[in-house]
């Protein structure tokens, strides 16, 4: 095939290799090819996904995997006497070269059919008319098969469009596990009614009810996987080429907790376009765990993707936030807000002289934290809404202490999947007995890590050994902590034994 002379020897592999020089081929250039006899349209049905996306879901039709409802349009006036009812909104698509909101139309009336239908030129380009989707969220998963058939999926990732074109991959997916589930079920079912070795990003619509429709099949590294290239352990363009030239396949999974894919598209034309987007790659450099991919093409355009950065990171929160710093969005006087990764929580104030020592501990390992008051009594609201909120926004362990009928640890432990280390604080009566049992008897299946009495301290030790399990740096000031409690007192022990008991008890008054 002459369009890919570099991919010659493949060209048994029908792979998305194929496509994505096809992709790049444009309308133009297609048409000469076709004039001169090339065969524009291989035999792989990996390669007829872009070429007829009608047939691509005919095909996943029958495989009854959910679609948005479709038919194709040769024209308006037939299909209408044919009693076909349109229900509006409508989504127009032409069954080539449609992607980054080319080839694609809303019609919201009779009116905006016919004229959608003019500007995407025509029926003769081969229509089809989608039902709008009501979707809340866009979902994307990339699925690999190698060509000894075996298949691996990546994370579900969200995808937010701006224009129509994608503007922000956020990995993994904000959405529930089930429907993490579902949507890698319906992009594993997809790409197991398609031939082919290679890359395939899956695009889903997640419906308010719940649903996951497929809407496209892009056989070929997509940029829904670009941010694979820093946080998973095998990168989309890696998984390709072992896929396509038979080798065994490798780890999807994330290397890092959380990542957000930001794409540079044009701000503006020419030189002022430039300047934007060199401003914003300025900013980037200076962000933790961001990494700029700047595609050099020679000409900026409004909206055209002109390189992506992938920022990685300890948790979706903390993403978020350097995003936001990235972005200028949400900075205090230029400096942006650390966010917090531990959440000291306590009944009353007058818990404070006990909690403050866990705020100590994080502060000596230099771990952000924020310290507030929630009573799950005389605050219940402000408890739900704290304890179900706070691992979106960053928090990554909660340290609770109450006294008395102390059930702040335990209730908010029911409300989050964050670790929760109960303090049981000593109250005026009973000696904390009551705060103990209330916060270390929970039932099974809603654990509180409970210390002892009025030991704040080693709820911060606690917390901090949690987040070592993924921070080397914490983990290891853990380990030198231990050292330095161990020389400690082994000097005390080596004085005492110097100068006696007594010189030991007279220099320490
Ligand atoms: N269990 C409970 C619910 N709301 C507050 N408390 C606890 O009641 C004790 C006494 O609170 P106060 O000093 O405000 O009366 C504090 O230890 C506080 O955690």
């Amino acid at each position: 095939m002459m369009i890919v002379p570099q991919f010659k020897n493949l060209q048994k592999v029908r792979c998305g290799v194929l496509t994505v020089e096809i992709e790049h081929v444009d309308a133009a250039t297609l048409e000469k090819l076709e004039q001169q006899g090339v065969d524009c349209q291989p035999k792989a049905s990996t390669i007829r996904i872009i070429q007829d996306k009608y047939l691509q879901k005919v095909h996943f039709s029958r495989h009854s995997i959910p679609l948005p409802k479709f038919m194709q349009i040769d024209d308006l006036n037939s299909a209408k006497q044919a009693g076909v009812l349109f229900n509006y909104p409508l989504m127009i698509k032409s069954k080539r070269l449609a992607y980054d909101g080319r080839g694609n139309a809303v019609a919201n009336s009779e009116e905006e059919l016919s004229s959608a239908v003019d500007a995407l030129g025509g029926y003769d380009r081969g229509l089809y008319v989608e039902k709008w989707a009501p979707f809340v969220k866009e979902l994307s998963v990339i699925v690999v098969r190698g060509r000894d058939n075996s298949v691996v999926c990546y994370p579900v990732v969200e995808t937010i469009h701006r224009e129509n074109i994608c503007h922000i991959v956020k990995s993994p997916a904000d959405v529930s596990w089930k429907i993490m589930k579902l949507a890698t079920d319906v992009a594993f079912r997809a790409v197991s009614s398609l031939e082919g070795a290679g890359v395939f990003a899956v695009e889903l619509f997640l419906t308010a009810d719940g649903q996951i429709l497929l809407n496209e099949v892009a056989p070929r590294p997509h940029n829904s996987g670009h941010h694979t290239i820093e946080s998973c352990y095998t990168s989309q363009y890696e998984q390709h080429l072992r896929a396509v030239v038979g080798l065994p396949l490798g780890d999807p999974s994330m290397k890092a907790p959380a990542a957000i894919m930001y794409n540079i598209l044009g701000e503006d034309e020419g030189e002022p376009g430039f300047l934007l987007a060199h401003q914003l790659i300025g900013r980037a450099l200076g962000i933790p765990g961001a990494s700029v991919h700047w595609y050099d093409k020679p000409e900026m355009r409004k909206q055209r993707k002109m390189g992506h950065i992938t920022i990685v990171g300890p948790s979706v929160g903390v993403v978020k936030a350097r995003l936001r710093s990235m972005l200028r969005e949400e900075t205090v006087d230029g400096e942006t807000a650390v966010l917090p990764r531990v959440g000291i929580i306590m009944g009353s104030d007058s818990d404070l002289p006990v909690m403050k020592d866990a705020a100590k501990i994080l502060r000596e390992f230099d771990v952000p934290t924020e310290v507030r008051i929630v009573s799950a009594h005389r605050t219940p609201e402000y408890m739900v809404s704290y304890a179900s909120s706070a691992w979106k926004r960053g928090i990554q362990v909660i340290i609770a202490g109450a006294g008395g009928a102390a059930h702040l640890p335990g209730m908010v432990a029911a409300l989050t999947p964050l670790p929760v280390i109960g303090v049981p604080v000593r109250a005026s009566t009973l000696d904390g007995l009551d705060s103990l049992l209330s916060i270390v008897q929970m039932p099974r299946g809603v654990p509180v890590a409970t210390v002892a009495i009025n030991n704040a301290t080693n709820a911060g030790l606690l917390a901090v050994r949690i987040l070592g399990v993924r921070d080397l740096n914490l983990q290891t000031r853990m380990a030198q902590y231990l050292e330095d409690r161990r020389d400690e007192v082994l000097a005390k022990g080596e004085k005492l034994e110097e100068g006696g008991w007594e010189d030991y008890l007279n220099s320490q008054r």
